[in-house]
């Protein structure tokens, strides 16, 4: 290992710090997460998402190839969705497979220490089988065509496009490990990987000094997210010990690493805390990749570095993963999570007592 290599392991919070103290203007400069312009030629995105991976674990991408109003009508349906009637939207309730109607307060908060999430949601997932019983399989639950018409039809298409941005977004972050660009494709030939429209409801804002959230601060179960929202303010990420804005911006998505990243490159890549304080109605579609299901998260080589501690217990698989950090949010069981979690690792960072006070 050269120094270079070696100096990653102390990068991220380096360059934040110093971003902390830089004065521009005399003002002080504002965190930011940065803009990774998928039209660029690969070996500039990819130096750009490299250090948006090391600092902040999250990016906006801009020129991704979607159509707004490919956007725009997925918001549409969604709105159609949750304007259903609850007894309606109750029917599809989702069951062991996470897919179908997430209702308002019905235990769907990633984070075992804060209260329930405010909102209501829906899961699709890009594959089904028959296996009801198996976690995270199974079939979707779509609405009938009569009583959302075009539902099902604009979410898979939102599906197929969000899947494409994935594939680049991959590419460039194999390349933003120094590894050829095609290294993750055996490993999401099968992804384990949804849309989830989410409805965060008016009348329920959050309040973060009562440990009340859109949804509580977590990190990501997968491995990328590509998140849609509408002009609503609210998602916050946590950045050495400070929450800064995510704001919506036009003609971008927001990418963010999860938990499999940060554990195949040890915490080099980082699957950053984030949370949604939002103040009104607001919808928000991310769309969540996690690797094949019995894809290994043990340490990549390239990412294992002399006198740095790496993450090996216990080597698990996706599917175990998504199974545990699932289990851990639906039972509450406060050891598993604070042996396994990479929401744990990051907890004692949060500015606020209440969120684990409960
Ligand atoms: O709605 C958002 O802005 C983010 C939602 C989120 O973080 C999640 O569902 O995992
Ligand atoms: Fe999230």
């Amino acid at each position: 290992m050269d120094a270079a290599n070696l100096s990653w392991a102390s990068a991220p919070l380096n360059r934040i710090q110093a971003a902390q103290g830089r004065k521009d203007n005399e003002e002080t400069t504002q965190l930011q997460v940065p803009v990774v312009d998928l039209a660029e030629p690969d070996e500039v995105a990819a130096r750009k998402m490299r250090a948006a991976c090391e600092d902040y674990g999250f990016f906006y991408v801009a020129n991704h190839g979607v159509s707004q109003q490919l956007v725009n009508e997925q918001f549409q349906a969604s709105k159609q969705f949750f304007t259903q009637p609850l007894e309606a939207k109750l029917k599809l309730k989702a069951n062991r497979g996470n897919r179908g109607y997430f209702p308002f307060g019905t235990g769907s908060a990633k984070n075992p220490f804060t209260q329930e999430d405010r909102k209501e949601a829906f899961n699709a997932y890009g594959f089904e089988t028959e296996d009801e019983d198996e976690p995270f399989h199974g079939h979707n639950k779509w609405p009938a065509e009569s009583a959302v018409p075009g539902f099902r039809a604009t979410m898979e298409r939102y599906y197929g496009a969000m899947h494409s941005v994935a594939q680049r977004v991959l590419r460039l972050l194999a390349l933003a490990l120094d590894l050829p660009a095609g290294f993750f494709e055996e490993r999401f030939s099968r992804p384990v990987a949804n849309i989830r429209a989410v409805h965060y409801i008016a009348g329920q804002p959050s309040n973060a000094e009562q440990g009340i959230f859109g949804v509580g601060p977590h990190t990501d179960w997968g491995a990328l997210t590509i998140l849609a929202t509408d002009n609503e303010r609210g998602l916050q990420i946590c950045v050495g010990s400070t929450w800064i804005d995510v704001d919506p911006r036009p003609g971008m998505f927001v990418v963010n690493l999860g938990d499999m990243v940060d554990r195949w490159t040890n915490g080099r890549f980082r699957s950053t805390l984030h949370r949604v304080v939002n103040t009104s109605e607001r919808f928000s579609t991310p769309f969540f990749m996690a690797a094949n299901w019995d894809a290994e998260l043990a340490v990549l080589p390239s990412c294992q570095v002399a006198g740095q501690p790496v993450q090996t217990s216990p080597a698990v698989t996706c599917g175990a993963w998504l199974t545990m950090r699932r289990t851990a949010e639906y039972d509450k069981r406060r050891r598993m999570v604070e042996e396994e979690s990479a929401v744990t690792q990051q907890l004692p960072a949060l500015a606020s007592p209440h969120i684990r006070a409960q």
